[in-house]
């Protein structure tokens, strides 16, 4: 029986893709207590050729010793315990697995990445402390200075879809934030087809679900706070990771909605005078021909339609008499927003399909 097959059977019974010989990888998991954490947790124990052997908290976290399912009643059928990991437990650590995922704050994966990368581990980090290359926009929009420039240069930004070929060959990912992952897959199809009009900035507006803020208690995040609304507008540290990846300026202004997950994005872009309807359709059908967990949809899509998925759902409509082109994308924010995204490419790294244990 081929390896795969076998683990198939073992692990889940009901994974699909019967091709590709795999070897099962070690896993550590740092604040597996947060959203995008337990959700990573999730991904892990379903995934076909990965092993969860550590599931961490920090080393002073209220959570330390607790059981996962405690925190996480989702995940009750899961024998998880979350474990205090402090900076010596992490130089072994670095070397004792295959791959370490971060699901940590900023300043946590700034300060501890050097002792990480001086292992042999592969490293996904959920946080934004390694995906803009220029320090001082970053230390504008971060508040804090960045203080690891060689690693910053050698981190490969892992929107999957389009840097595949860099994260295969990457020991240190830096994974997207929620809205740039929704707004570049809606933009770049047109960008990089030079049809978009750049004397005209592409507006972004995006409507986010309070999972989108980390599971620690806010007033601005309660209950009875939340009330649809834009925030961080024309500030937030994602308009200059969405322009780096993009390529030029954007206007990004992102909204709380009083929902738990989710993304939609709505993209309004100045296309180039005299751009027809089948280059806007070819420019997004043949940039995601062979992305499996990208949906070209016929309608615009709904929050229901990805939450809980790895997809990213993209439509658009365009009206040549004005030059304007409305695309929608909608996303997980937990999802395709963070973990599913951190196991496209932990796929790419290995050198399997990425989409390998997220499509049931
Ligand atoms: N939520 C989202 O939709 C997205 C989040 N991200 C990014 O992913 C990262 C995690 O986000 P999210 O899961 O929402 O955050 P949460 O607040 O839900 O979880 C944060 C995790 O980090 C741990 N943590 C906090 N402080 C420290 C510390 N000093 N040392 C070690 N661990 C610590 C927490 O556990 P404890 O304090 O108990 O140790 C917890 O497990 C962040 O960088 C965020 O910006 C990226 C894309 C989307
Ligand atoms: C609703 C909400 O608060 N969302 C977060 C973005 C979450 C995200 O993508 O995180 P990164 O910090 O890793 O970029 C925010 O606006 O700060």
């Amino acid at each position: 029986m081929p390896v795969m097959a076998l683990i198939t059977r073992v692990k889940s019974g009901f994974f699909s893709d019967l091709t590709h010989s795999y070897t099962m990888n070690q896993v550590a998991i740092i604040g597996a207590s947060g959203y995008t954490g337990a959700q990573l947790v999730q991904l892990v124990d379903q995934h076909p050729s990965l092993t969860l052997s550590h599931v961490c908290v920090s080393a002073s976290s209220a959570d330390a010793n607790k059981p996962l399912s405690a925190i996480h009643g989702q995940l009750a059928h899961l024998d998880y315990q979350l474990s205090p990991v402090d900076d010596e437990m992490l130089d072994t650590l670095c070397n004792d697995v295959s791959m370490i995922f971060l699901a940590t704050p900023h300043e946590v994966s700034h300060d501890w990445m050097p002792r990480l990368m001086a292992g042999t581990a592969r490293v996904f980090d959920l946080s934004g402390a390694f995906r803009l290359k220029d320090e001082a926009i970053f230390s504008r929009f971060y508040g804090f200075e960045h203080r690891h420039a060689t690693l910053l240069s050698n981190a490969v930004y892992g929107l999957a879809e389009w840097y595949a070929e860099d994260i295969s060959n990457a020991s240190l990912v830096a994974v997207p934030g929620c809205y740039p992952t929704a707004s570049l897959s809606a933009l770049k199809p047109l960008i990089n087809n030079t049809l978009v009009d750049t004397q005209h900035y592409p507006v972004i507006n995006a409507v986010s679900g309070v999972t989108g803020a980390g599971r620690k208690a806010s007033l601005t995040n309660s209950f009875c706070e939340v009330s649809l609304s834009a925030y961080g507008i024309l500030s937030h540290r994602h308009t200059p990771e969405i322009s780096a990846y993009l390529g030029t300026p954007v206007i990004f202004t992102p909204h709380l909605g009083n929902f738990k997950r989710g993304i939609l994005a709505t993209v309004t872009v100045k296309l180039n005078a005299g751009v027809s309807h089948d280059e806007v359709n070819d420019a997004f059908y043949q940039a995601y021909a062979d992305s499996p967990l990208v949906r070209l949809r016929q309608h615009s899509p709904k929050l229901d339609d990805v939450v809980k998925t790895p997809f990213v759902d993209l439509y658009w409509q365009y009206d040549p008499a004005s030059g304007y082109v409305v695309v929608t994308a909608a996303i997980d924010n937990l999802m395709k927003g963070a973990a599913s995204q951190a196991i496209q490419c932990a796929n790419l790294t290995c050198g399997w399909p990425q989409q390998t244990g997220l499509l049931l």
